[in-house]
């Protein structure tokens, strides 16, 4: 006689999301202190996310798909940027007419308007750009409840072996 299985409702799995899509490239430079900072450079970001869910019968949790979509997306929308912080509390941006420039220790770093994404972060590292994609990711409550999501962590990597991981535990 087979066992009936019992549905494994309920029961938490984690679902890692670690597309060769995941990724964008963005030019940036780390901010030290109030007077020190790296140059401007670049790198080819990566983004990993694992999503903590619990199963919802019928053998799976939530589609992971919206969610892969979603960072894709995400990774989309800085790509082929510099990004600057706003949030910082040694850099000054100032928008003037087709240009941005940015105040650092007494000097102006101009850019082009249009080469440029501001970002509501402290600074532009692994750890703030982690931040950046797991509140966007945390925009939809309702979204998340629905889907009995637990918990998101995102890492970001700036090369291989060189990342930052965030992880923001869903109210239930
Ligand atoms: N806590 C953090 N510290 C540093 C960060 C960061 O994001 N968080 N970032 C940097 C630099 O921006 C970054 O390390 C510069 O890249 P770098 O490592 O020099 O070059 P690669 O990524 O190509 O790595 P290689 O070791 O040169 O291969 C510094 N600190």
């Amino acid at each position: 006689m087979s066992m009936q299985r019992q549905p494994d409702s309920g029961e938490i799995v984690m679902i890692r999301l670690a597309k060769q899509a995941m990724k964008f490239s963005a030019g940036h430079f780390t901010i030290f202190s109030a007077s020190e900072r790296e140059r401007l450079h670049g790198h080819n970001f990566t983004v990993e996310v694992d999503i903590e869910a619990r199963m919802l019968g019928n053998g799976m949790c939530f589609d992971y798909g919206l969610y892969k979509d979603r960072v894709i997306a995400l990774c989309r929308e800085l790509n082929e940027w510099m990004l600057l912080p706003t949030r910082s509390p040694y850099l000054r941006i100032e928008e003037a007419g087709e240009q941005v420039l940015a105040h650092f220790a007494g000097q102006v770093i101009p850019f082009l308007r249009r080469d440029v994404r501001l970002l509501p972060l402290e600074n532009i590292t692994l750890e703030e750009l982690a931040r950046w994609f797991l509140e966007r990711l945390a925009e939809d409550p309702q979204t998340l409840r629905e889907h009995a999501v637990v918990a998101i962590e995102v890492r970001v990597f700036s090369g291989p072996g060189q990342s930052a991981g965030r992880r923001m535990v869903m109210p239930q």
